[in-house]
């Protein structure tokens, strides 16, 4: 556990969509300034020393907006920008990583498909979030395992760590993953995929506060 606030929206970038630096760093810049909490840098297309030095420059970023970075599959390049934390798959060596979360304070996102058990684990192993999905259909990752919005209830029940969830979510469909227990929604396309960036963070930030304080209420 890390005691950050893994809470709204969760923007996730996608190099296919971002495809220079500027475009990336602007969007990312853009996304913050509407609310969205949390940045994770997700390319699996640039070399070493590009993710690195993008890595940093959003980790800047975030910290003027008070904002999270969380790098995708790589513990070296999440320390090495001083981001502050790592999501790791199942394939992605998730394992127990409690010396990151514990001495050094870095937040560990753990995927866990749409199976309670995984997640259960990664929370003994010291995971700060277990991320779930996908919910519906997604175009940035079709092949992803599709899960039940009942593993979102489930989860609330049985987990202490906040829950994330992701795949094909957009302003119109996630009312019920917020509704069922997802502290977070993670997001792709429906932001990074809009011509109007700035628009969509807008409605996003926006509707996830208006169904996240009706839960509260
Ligand atoms: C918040 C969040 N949830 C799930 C994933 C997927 O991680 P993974 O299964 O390792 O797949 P890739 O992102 O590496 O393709 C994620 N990145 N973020
Ligand atoms: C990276 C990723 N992981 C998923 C999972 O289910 O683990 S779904 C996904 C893609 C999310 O992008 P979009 O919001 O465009 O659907
Ligand atoms: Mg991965």
């Amino acid at each position: 556990m890390t005691d950050h606030d893994i809470s709204g929206i969760y923007a996730i970038t996608d190099p296919k969509l971002l495809t220079t630096e500027a475009a990336l760093l602007d969007a990312v810049d853009t996304a913050l300034a509407e609310g969205v909490r949390i940045i994770q840098y997700r390319d699996k297309l640039a070399t070493n020393d590009q993710k690195l030095e993008r890595a940093k420059a959003i980790h800047q970023l975030c910290k003027t907006y008070n904002a999270l970075s969380i790098i995708n599959d790589s513990v070296d390049l999440m320390m090495a920008s001083g981001s502050d934390g790592v999501h790791l798959g199942q394939t992605d060596g998730a394992s127990d990583l409690s010396h990151l979360t514990l001495s050094r304070n870095k937040i560990l996102g753990v995927t866990c498909h749409d199976d309670l058990e995984l997640a259960r684990i990664a929370e003994r192993f010291g995971a700060s979030y277990a991320a779930f999905g996908r919910f519906y259909p997604s175009k940035t990752k079709p092949q992803a395992k599709p899960a039940q919005i009942d593993r979102l209830i489930e989860a609330k029940q049985h987990l202490s760590i906040p829950i994330v969830a992701i795949g094909g979510i957009n302003a119109h469909n996630m009312s019920p993953l917020i509704n069922a227990g997802a502290d977070a929604i993670a997001i792709i396309d429906a932001l990074f995929g809009q011509s109007d960036i700035q628009q969509a963070a807008n409605t996003l930030v926006t509707t996830f506060n208006q169904f996240s304080t009706s839960v509260s209420d």
